[in-house]
């Protein structure tokens, strides 16, 4: 309403009908409302959001989709989606299982997510309608960032939404369970929960969701998810969303989902990876591998770049090995073998950074949405063009940038090459230059010398890199016998390159879910609670695999625990590559061990005692074993013992008769008095010692003083010198004569100070001046003059100087 004007041109406020005024207050109390609800749901999602600045948080916390207000999807809505967001969207909201397909990076979280928040929306979902939606991923990692979008976009919601990825104890989780209407979940702690949690009801689940499909469909999670399905109702929506999408018809039978629609936004695409991502390949012999990383690293500094490496071990290794020589980018290691709180911090950390380096297995192959990552780089080639796909996919995300490079051993190059043309990968071929590579072998051998921890990481690394190439299963690209495995050692620092002996019969793939699937010989199961291997009924381990089972005493140093911190066993839902899945044997000279892993000839002895066979493989065990039958004889004893005349042990009263022995009094009463008398015995020597040790301390001295003398009237100084230390050596007692006595270290010095002050001491080098020339006349005859032909450099020479001067 415009302000009426009064006479004098000022404004004069105009009185309104009170139903006016009240309109814009109560709009404006309602907006400074409102408001303050934005305000505090704003401040709540940001303190608990790890990256709040992520352009997830930016774009999403507008989408209308995610009000409560919303009714519905209108068209409108899709314009700001990616396509694989428009198609399922639709399709997940009118209730359809979906297989969905789309490139890495192409939004495939939200294209499940929004059909589950909006259809519990609209089908007034609350907390005693139970669990509504479940969604699977197969890595915790992967787990942790879909519940974070979900909080997101879910804010003004009134869901209650749970992670069940493991990582605290059962009952806690449990607790909570019953209450959700959304879980996100790894398969194996699901499923646990499932078998033994009482209180979480699924029967009304409506929406399952699989994110990374293919791989929870793989034989890893096999058993867990068959086991998991079981307990939902056939009645569902079933989606399936990966980059790799599998259209197995078995799984989909598993699943059991029903005339599911196929999105495939990018089938036709020229390329399987992203467009923005330039990918490049170059040709590095396994031993320069480590060299042309960190020239790599080197020549990277300002970026950000994740670093796939084949196992765990490898990872720990090249990450202490690099944090060492200090490259000058923030180092970051992540495995599936870390702790949960340490896995956690490391992704944020990551995340957060603007120029880092992170080495890492293939737990953060699949999924994980890192912000602004310049480069993947593949040190050890992929398994297969799936995981290289989902590696490289770390990088070019929603339409950014992105650089890939893969490192190939030359044996690697034409199979590898062949596997990426089928699947329609562009890569092109770089050469390393030669002055950007880095020469850091020596500096690798020079840091494991000095530090047998990182030793022992190079040895495993070793180990578990060859027996993973040993067990790839396209031999086209992986083959053990065409690489240097001499050179590959040297360049990680090893003094020799460790012996490995390969079970045969093995598929890698399986060994590598063992942890999950319990299918390994190593699972669980096979392990005490305190974590050590239990032995199998009939089975022989030899001393070779009790070496290998034990902490080594020396190298596996509560640093080296601190230093590699892996300390948590894999749980079974998360992708861990790393698993001991070979046994390694150390081969003597003949090389060869035969069936039982025994040296030929070896024998085994049992009834020694102990709970292991002996084992009888060399002169050193034979020895062993006669000093064990000998101290068998009398083990447990510790009883007096008389000898005959043959040398044979025996208990004094078997020679002497027992009652004789009786008459000496109680064998108790006797024990005593042999004590004693030793006792007496044993103070007389005692005193003998001492006496001894003190002649030869004030015999030693007086050499020394002696000799003191000499070396001053040479001018030698006070400290002699017994031998040359040899060349870059430091003398030690050059070291002690600069080192001040500490209090109550004097005993020594103390008494050298009560000693009578010093004679005179007697000059005997010959000085050629006049006067002394003089004097020497006038001195002869008088007394005697000991002549030395020359100057004394050995103790026996100056011990018979000393002795001709105390003479005088
Ligand atoms: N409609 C959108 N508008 C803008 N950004 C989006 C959109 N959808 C997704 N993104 C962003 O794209 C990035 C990748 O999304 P997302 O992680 O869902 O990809 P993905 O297809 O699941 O990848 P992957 O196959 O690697 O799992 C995220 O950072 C996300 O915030």
């Amino acid at each position: 309403m415009p302000a009426a004007r009064a006479a004098n041109g000022a404004r004069t406020p105009q009185k309104k009908h009170p139903k006016e005024t009240q309109k814009p207050l109560k709009r404006k109390r309602e907006q400074e409302d409102l408001e303050k609800l934005r305000k505090a749901v704003d401040e709540f999602d940001l303190k608990d959001l790890k990256n709040p600045e992520s352009e997830t948080t930016a774009k999403f916390s507008t989408l209308p989709l995610s009000q409560p207000t919303a009714s519905g999807l209108e068209a409108s809505h899709f314009q700001n989606l990616t396509d694989v967001q428009a198609k399922a969207i639709p399709l997940g909201l009118k209730g359809r299982d979906i297989l969905g397909a789309a490139k890495t990076g192409s939004g495939k979280t939200l294209a499940f997510l929004i059909p589950v928040l909006e259809k519990l929306y609209r089908a007034q979902w609350t907390e005693y309608d139970g669990l509504g939606a479940m969604i699977i991923s197969p890595t915790r990692e992967l787990a942790v960032q879909i519940f974070e979008v979900l909080r997101k976009i879910g804010r003004y919601h009134t869901f209650s939404a749970g992670l069940v990825i493991g990582g605290k104890s059962l009952r806690e989780e449990a607790e909570r369970l019953g209450r959700m209407n959304i879980l996100v979940c790894t398969p194996g702690r699901m499923l646990q929960h499932l078998d033994q949690t009482a209180g979480i009801d699924v029967d009304n689940l409506q929406i399952l969701v699989l994110d990374e499909a293919d791989r929870i469909m793989d034989m890893g999670f096999q058993s867990a998810v068959d086991a998991l399905v079981e307990h939902l109702p056939t009645l569902r929506q079933t989606m399936l969303f990966s980059a790799t999408q599998s259209k197995k018809i078995s799984d989909l039978a598993r699943l059991s989902l029903k005339d599911p629609e196929y999105v495939a936004v990018h089938e036709d695409a020229a390329s399987a990876t992203p467009t923005t991502l330039t990918q490049h390949y170059l040709v590095t012999p396994l031993a320069e591998k480590m060299e042309t990383l960190y020239g790599f690293i080197k020549a990277n500094l300002k970026t950000k770049m994740v670093v796939f490496l084949s196992s765990g071990k490898q990872v720990r290794f090249v990450y202490e090995s690099f944090r060492h020589l200090q490259p000058g980018t923030p180092l970051l290691h992540l495995h599936g073998r870390q702790k949960q709180t340490a896995r956690l911090e490391i992704t944020s950390r990551f995340s957060a950074a603007k120029y880092s380096c992170l080495f890492a297995t293939d737990v953060v192959a699949r999924g994980v949405d890192f912000p602004a990552v310049d480069w993947v780089v593949q040190m050890d080639c992929p398994e297969d063009t799936d995981t290289y796909i989902h590696r490289v996919g770390r990088t070019a995300r929603y339409e950014r940038d992105g650089k890939a490079v893969l490192f190939l051993d030359p044996s690697e190059e034409e199979g590898m090459l062949k596997r990426l043309e089928q699947r329609k990968v562009p890569i092109h071929k770089v050469n390393v230059k030669e002055k950007k590579k880095q020469n850091i072998k020596n500096q690798i051998q020079d840091m494991c010398f000095k530090n047998p921890d990182l030793k022992y990481l190079g040895q495993k690394a070793f180990i578990s890199y060859t027996r993973s190439v040993h067990l790839q299963k396209d031999k086209e690209i992986f083959n053990l016998k065409k690489l240097d495995l001499d050179e590959y050692a040297a360049s990680l620092g090893l003094p020799g390159t460790p012996q490995i002996k390969f079970q045969k019969g093995e598929d890698v793939k399986k060994i590598k879910n063992a942890p999950r699937a319990g299918l390994s010989s190593d699972s669980e199961s096979d392990f005490d609670e305190n974590g050590k291997r239990r032995k199998k009924k009939g089975e022989v381990r030899t001393k070779y695999d009790r070496m290998f089972e034990r902490t080594n005493q020396d190298v596996l140093t509560s640093h080296y625990t601190k230093l590699v911190g892996d300390e948590e066993q894999g749980a079974n839902d998360e992708e861990d590559d790393d698993g001991d899945f070979l046994s390694v044997k150390r081969v003597l000279e003949g090389n060869d061990l035969d069936g039982n892993g025994l040296v030929p000839g070896a024998k085994i002895i049992t009834g020694l005692g102990g709970e292991e066979p002996f084992v009888v493989d060399s002169k050193r065990r034979e020895k062993m074993l006669k000093s064990k039958k000998k101290m068998l004889k009398f083990k447990g004893k510790g009883d007096k013992v008389v000898f005959d005349d043959d040398g044979v042990a025996h208990h004094p009263y078997r020679i002497i008769g027992e009652e004789d022995f009786q008459q000496d009094g109680s064998a108790e009463a006797q024990r005593q008095k042999f004590v004693e008398s030793e006792a007496v015995k044993v103070q007389e020597a005692d005193a003998n010692d001492k006496q001894l040790a003190k002649d030869r301390r004030r015999e030693k001295k007086e050499k020394r003083k002696a000799r003191e003398a000499m070396e001053d009237d040479e001018g030698l100084g006070s400290m002699p010198r017994l031998s040359a230390p040899s060349d870059g050596e430091e003398d030690p007692l050059a070291l002690m004569a600069s080192l001040p006595i500490a209090e109550g270290e004097r005993g020594h010095a103390e008494e050298e100070e009560e000693r009578p002050p010093k004679k005179k001491a007697k000059k005997w080098f010959q000085d050629d001046s006049e006067d002394e020339r003089e004097k020497a006349k006038s001195r002869k005859g008088k007394g005697k003059v000991i002549e030395v032909a020359e100057a004394p450099n050995t103790l026996e020479d100056y011990e018979a100087l000393a002795a001709g001067l105390l003479e005088d």
